[in-house]
């Protein structure tokens, strides 16, 4: 989880900013009990369907889940943009629906990547133009703003109109008009798009950055789960509009961690060789090019030497022998395709793994053996 410290180390400067008093462990965000139903009755679409969480302050979280899972619904509701059916959002104490002016004064948001600012404006003029929808006037911010161009490599750019910058940039420009108030929470919605690897990379730091040194609190939502494992500390999945997984993302990933092996051997696997293996062990094979990946689920040492033995004794040339890690998209795709119920809140309640399934198509080589 990010550190929290005891105090954010951003000046607080306006009133309304006092009532953002910074303490460890202090709840940001709550959502009780969201429900969205979109047309009425049957024909309707229940797009979020009893939603409850609660964010601490300086933690990035994750939101994932398939297309129609409830994710923009949820984070439309939070943000007062649609009126949910039952259920409640708080952001900073303040509950949106009866305040939402206040509850606005707390959140930026970048749903809509470089569409989020104007093309015509600067840079600098961007960030003073959101800077005062908050209120804030443009001499008051101009050290802040000159300081968050910098990190993000754009203060060469402040005085240059954003329609002649780059992709990548705007994009850049739209995180920092995000930013251009002195904000509690930013939701982010696929803020990696159209940014190359070093620009991502660049990224991933500040919002660490953003969240370890400045407390900020993140809800990230993206396609690229790199990305959301890069960077979040805590994972919510979403799927036909319920949370079906809710953990810190080194523990959701560790559930799932098996002991599997990789084998690559030159050419291709003899019909009688994988009929043995197949007799003896929980294996996948692949042909890829003019190798044969061999995977093999659930094994111990026992298992390794084993196959290995095999190998030796069919004359199998290995090309290459690894262990296999899961990352976030493993987890992402068991927990959606399985419907395995993974959530924490207090009671932890894991479901058994089903070995007989892989998830290998997309595994990773990891640390050999
Ligand atoms: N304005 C609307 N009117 C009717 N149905 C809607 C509306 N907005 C969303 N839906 C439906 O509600 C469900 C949830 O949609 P939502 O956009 O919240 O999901 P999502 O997880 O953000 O999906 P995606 O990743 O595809 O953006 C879907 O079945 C969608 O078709």
């Amino acid at each position: 989880m990010a550190q929290h410290a005891a105090q954010s180390p951003r000046a607080r400067t306006d009133d309304t900013r006092s009532e953002r008093a910074a303490s460890a462990g202090e709840t940001v965000i709550s959502v009780d009990g969201l429900t969205k139903q979109y047309g009425s009755d049957e024909a309707g679409v229940r797009a979020v369907d009893g939603v409850s969480f609660e964010i601490e302050r300086g933690t990035i979280v994750g939101l994932l889940g398939p297309n129609g899972a409830g994710k923009t619904s949820t984070i439309k509701s939070m943000l007062g943009l649609i009126v949910p059916d039952a259920g409640t959002v708080s952001i900073c104490g303040v509950d949106v629906d009866s305040d939402p002016a206040r509850a606005h004064g707390h959140v930026g948001a970048m749903l809509e990547g470089d569409r989020n600012v104007y093309w015509r404006l600067t840079v600098r003029e961007n960030l003073e133009y959101f800077a005062g929808l908050g209120g804030e006037r443009p001499s008051k911010v101009r050290e802040r703003h000159d300081e968050l161009l910098e990190r993000l490599g754009l203060l060469e750019w402040a005085d240059t109109p954003v329609n002649e910058l780059s992709k990548g940039m705007k994009q850049k420009v739209s995180l920092a008009s995000t930013l251009a108030r002195d904000v509690d929470v930013i939701f982010l919605d696929e803020p990696t798009l159209g940014l190359d690897v070093e620009a991502s990379q660049d990224l991933h730091e500040e919002l660490r950055r953003l969240a370890e040194q400045e407390d900020i609190t993140i809800v990230l939502t993206s396609h690229n789960l790199d990305i959301i494992e890069a960077v979040s500390d805590r994972v919510i999945i979403l799927n036909d509009g319920t949370v079906i997984a809710d953990d810190d993302t080194t523990e959701l990933v560790d559930l799932f961690e098996t002991q599997s092996y990789r084998f690559v051997i030159e050419g291709t696997l003899s019909e009688a060789l994988e009929t043995r293996l197949r007799d003896a062990f929980e294996i996948t094979c692949e042909q890829d090019g003019s190798q044969t990946a061999i995977e093999c689920i659930g094994a111990d040492s026992e298992t390794l030497y084993g196959l290995m033995d095999q190998f030796q004794d069919a004359g199998v040339e290995l090309a290459d022998i690894a262990s296999v890690d899961p990352d976030l998209e493993d987890v992402f795709l068991r927990v959606i395709d399985d419907g395995l119920g993974v959530r924490s809140n207090g009671d932890r309640r894991y479901e058994t793994r089903d070995r007989r399934r892989t998830v290998s198509a997309r595994t990773r080589l990891g640390r050999a053996p």
